[in-house]
Order: structure tokens, then sequence, then C-alpha cells
């Protein structure tokens, strides 16, 4: 079985995948000081109290944290005696092309998603990630990644808000009832939530012009839904796409 493991810079997900479904998805936050024995642990016990028979014997990593991609090297060696293949690493290939600047280092998770989006739904694609980043990836008619925006993370606007302004509060995101809001938590909320809606709008409208032709529009990531609602901001919206993707690019490097 195949344990796919997608770090980012929040959260790291790790899936097991039996060949036609994930058997489970277990969440943990990202800390590059996490030894290979610390992962063990912790997704062994989760696999004993689920009462998960999970015989894993491969992995495939993608990580937006340098750093913690060793760690998950050694897990990989000691606990399931195997060498996992680490997107963005030479000998880990892509099903598409990544038509970028010489010399850029495009984040794994979206040279994931562009697979991924590309699996499902064809070319001429934005994939919209809600990570600690937003990020928006465009996937050409041949699936081929040809680059995209990096825009704040949603939460990370908020904190960035409490952080350098004296008065004001930490709060969560969510979708006002009002655009002009009464009190302070209402104001900062109106600002972020109608601030990325016209965001989403604004730079899916401008890479479909720039690119003169209709696109589809596929979001991921947790806060996704909650843009959704009610505004026809994406053509769909899935919850597992880097995992989807992980696996279809196990498959297409064990067939090569
Ligand atoms: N369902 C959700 N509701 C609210 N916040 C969420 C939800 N899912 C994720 N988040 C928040 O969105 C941010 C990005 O999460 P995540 O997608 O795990 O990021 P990354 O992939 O960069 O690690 C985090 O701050 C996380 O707490
Ligand atoms: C843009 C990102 C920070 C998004 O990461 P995430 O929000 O998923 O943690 C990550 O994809 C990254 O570090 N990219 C490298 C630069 C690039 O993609 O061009
Ligand atoms: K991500």
């Amino acid at each position: 079985m195949l344990l796919a493991i997608d770090c980012g810079n929040t959260n790291t997900v790790f899936s097991i995948w039996d060949g036609s479904a994930f058997i489970g998805t277990w969440r943990t936050a990202t800390e590059h000081q996490r030894t290979a024995d610390q992962y063990y642990v912790w997704l062994s016990s989760l696999l004993h109290f689920q009462k998960i028979d999970a015989d894993i014997d491969e992995v495939i990593i993608s990580s937006t944290v340098p750093r913690v991609v060793f760690n998950l090297r050694v897990f990989s060696d000691r606990y399931f005696n195997c060498r996992p293949w680490v997107v963005g690493k030479p000998d880990c290939k892509l099903p598409v092309d990544v038509r970028v600047d010489e010399g850029t280092q495009v984040g794994p998770d979206r040279l994931v998603n562009t697979v991924a989006g590309y699996d499902l739904y064809g070319g001429d694609l934005i994939v919209v990630d809600f990570g600690t980043a937003t990020t928006f990836d465009v996937v050409a008619a041949d699936g081929a990644y040809v680059g995209g925006v990096i825009a704040p993370g949603v939460n990370l606007s908020l904190q960035a808000l409490h952080e350098a302004a004296a008065a004001l509060p930490h709060v969560d995101v969510t979708k006002p009832d009002h655009v002009v809001g009464t009190n302070t938590v209402a104001c900062m909320q109106s600002g972020v939530f109608w601030g990325y809606v016209g965001l989403i709008n604004g730079i899916c409208d401008q890479i479909k012009r720039e690119r003169d032709r209709p696109m589809k529009v596929i979001s991921t990531g947790g806060l996704a839904p909650l843009f959704q609602q009610g505004h026809a901001l994406f053509d769909h919206f899935e919850d597992d796409l880097t995992m989807h993707g992980l696996t279809v690019i196990h498959a297409f490097n064990k067939e090569s």
C-alpha cells in the first residue's frame, strides 16, 4: 500500500491509498524538528486506534518545507523499508511539462495540484489552493504547468493585521453578514472575506483574459467552501486534490 504525505507550511497530511481508495487520512502540524520515530509513534497509534491494518510498502512525499524531508525519508526507510518518491527531485518524474523560468523551484504542492487537476478535468484550468499561501496554478491545454500566482493566505492576512496593529484582535475568518462592519471584528472579517472574493474573481478574470480562452476554476483547501458559499467563484471543489495528484504521480513513476 502507498502512504502519501502532503507537507504544507502549516499542516502535514498523511493518507493511505490501497490502490483504489484512501483508507485513512490524518493531519498533524508541520514541525521540522519531528523525528522519524515520532512520526511512526503518531501514525501507528492512529492506525491501531482505528483498527486499520495497512501494509505500507511505498511512500510518496510532496513538501513545501524542505527541512522536513530528511526525517520523512528516514521514516520511510526505517519503518517501511522503502525509498520514498519525493516530488520535485530528479528521480520523481511528472506526467506533465513544467514551463517556467529556468532555475525556478516551483512548490511541489503546486505541481501535484496541476497533475491532479489535469487528470480530473483536462487542460485549460486554474487551480486555487487555500493553504498558508493562496496559490493559483495555471494548466495549459496539454496539461503543462505554465505558472501562476502566489497571494497571502487568508489566515496569514488576518494574523498580519493582528500582529501589526496594536488595537486589532486575533479573529477567525468567516463570512460577515454585511460588507460595512459596525464593530472592529466585523470590519476585519469584512476586509478579509470580501477582499478575498475580489482577489479570487479579479485574478481568475485576468488570467482568462491574458490566456484569451475559457478556463475552468478548481478549488481545494479547507477554506475554499467558505468562499464558494453563494458565489460562483469556482466550477468545482476538490477536497483531496493534492492527495489525488500524489497517487497519479506515483502510478506514473511505477509505470515508467
Ligand atoms: N476547514 C477549515 N476551516 C478553517 N480554517 C481552516 C480549515 N482548513 C484549514 N484551515 C486553515 O487554513 C490554513 C491553511 O491550512 P492548510 O491547507 O493545512 O495549509 P498548508 O497546506 O499550507 O499547510 C491554516 O491556517 C489552517 O488552520
Ligand atoms: C507558495 C507556497 C508557499 C504554498 O505553500 P502552502 O501554502 O501549501 O504551504 C509553496 O508552494 C512554495 O513554497 N512554493 C515555492 C515557490 C513557487 O512555487 O514558485
Ligand atoms: K497546500
